[in-house]
């Protein structure tokens, strides 16, 4: 089975990383390829890692130039998917990694996106309990932001079970590639280089309700997070660090064993051996969260730590997989388990 793919957003950071898998994916052909300002350039003007997509001319993104192919993956700003994936056939499997189709509350999307909310679709996390279920066969996928993917993996076993209280923190360190590859002053290198800086603290993070959406459903209740993302000096990867206070007195060992069950079977989720600490240049490129948990016993919380690529697992990564499990494909298809390093 071979799927022709149209990928909008191509000149983008997500968009690239998207392009970057589906070349080696052997049961994807690669389509039409969109952008705004871009379009009428070739792709290896702004990719040019992608070698054999160089001479590839960036088309208009529209509906019709969207046409005629079985996945379209929408690498666009936020609140531009909605318009264009509603004039797609339903036949069609429409991939969005923007956050348009995320949230499920219509008032959440107008208080932090603002803007008519679009609808929601199928989650494309799916290792979240109940995931893959909703994404078998879908025509529709909500790619999650970067952040609640490593973030909601590293809580979920823990609420899930009941072995914490559902009083989350999350502070995130990110790359800045996250920021997408448009111009903003406080990414310019003389910025970033050499420091590092929180933004978005004390709630004001637009993943603040997709966090609490994805921890309340695998709790059965709901979970508050303080989120606190964290800019540093490094052009991919999320070093994600969540805590919650214990429920009742449970040790490593036993924590452990609950996550190593958990996620037992899972392709791209590796509890790290005892003593060894997730390391963002270790899941570099590959598909994989590398987690790793302790209790500390002195404040009767569970710390875990995850490390993420953003672009792969975090953004293009998961949406590859996802389109994997709508398709029918082995869930590994065309995804690397193996990272770059150093
Ligand atoms: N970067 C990341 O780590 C993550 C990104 N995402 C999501 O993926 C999406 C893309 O992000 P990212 O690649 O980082 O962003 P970039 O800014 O790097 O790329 C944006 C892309 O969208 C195109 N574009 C911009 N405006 C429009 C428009 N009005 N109509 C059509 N196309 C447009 C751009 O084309 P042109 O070059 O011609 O302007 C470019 O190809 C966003 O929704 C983002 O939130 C999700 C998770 C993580
Ligand atoms: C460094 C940086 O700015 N990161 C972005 C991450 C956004 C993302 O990856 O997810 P979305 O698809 O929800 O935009 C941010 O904090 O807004």
């Amino acid at each position: 089975m071979t799927v022709k793919v149209a990928v909008a957003g191509a000149s983008g950071y997500a968009g690239g990383e998207l392009l970057r898998l589906l070349l080696t994916h052997p049961e994807v052909e690669i389509g039409v390829l969109t952008a705004a300002s871009s379009a009428g350039t070739p792709l290896g003007q702004h990719q040019p890692h992608l070698v054999p997509l160089a001479d590839r001319v960036l088309r208009e993104t529209s509906a019709e130039t969207l046409a005629g192919h079985g996945v379209v993956f929408l690498a666009l700003p936020h609140g531009h998917s909605g318009e264009i994936a509603a004039q797609l056939g339903p036949d069609v499997l429409v991939v969005d990694l923007g956050a348009d189709h995320r949230l499920r509350d219509a008032a959440d999307w107008q208080r932090w996106y603002g803007g008519e909310h679009a609808g929601t679709w199928p989650y494309g996390l799916p290792e979240l309990p109940g995931a893959r279920e909703a994404l078998a066969g879908t025509k529709r996928i909500a790619v999650p932001g970067c952040f609640p993917t490593g973030g909601s993996l590293a809580l979920a076993p823990a609420l899930a079970a009941g072995l914490v209280r559902p009083e989350v923190s999350v502070v995130a360190v990110t790359g800045t590639s996250g920021a997408g590859r448009s111009l903003k002053p406080h990414l310019l290198g003389s910025e970033v280089m050499g420091s590092a800086s929180a933004y978005g603290v004390g709630g004001t993070h637009r993943h603040t309700p997709e966090f609490a959406q994805n921890l309340s459903a695998v709790a059965g209740e709901r979970v508050t997070v303080s989120f606190t993302p964290v800019l540093a000096p490094m052009p991919r990867g999320i070093l994600t660090t969540a805590s919650a206070p214990l429920a009742s007195e449970v040790d490593t060992a036993a924590v452990r064993a609950v996550y190593e069950k958990a996620y037992a079977d899972e392709p791209f989720v590796q509890v790290l051996p005892e003593g060894s600490w997730p390391v963002t240049s270790a899941t570099l490129g590959s598909n994989n969260v590398q987690l790793q948990l302790t209790v500390d016993e002195s404040a009767g919380r569970l710390v875990v730590v995850s490390a993420i690529d953003n672009l792969t697992k975090g953004t293009a990564g998961g949406a590859v997989q996802s389109m994997n499990v709508a398709l029918g494909l082995p869930e590994t298809t065309g995804l690397p388990t193996v990272g770059v390093a150093p």
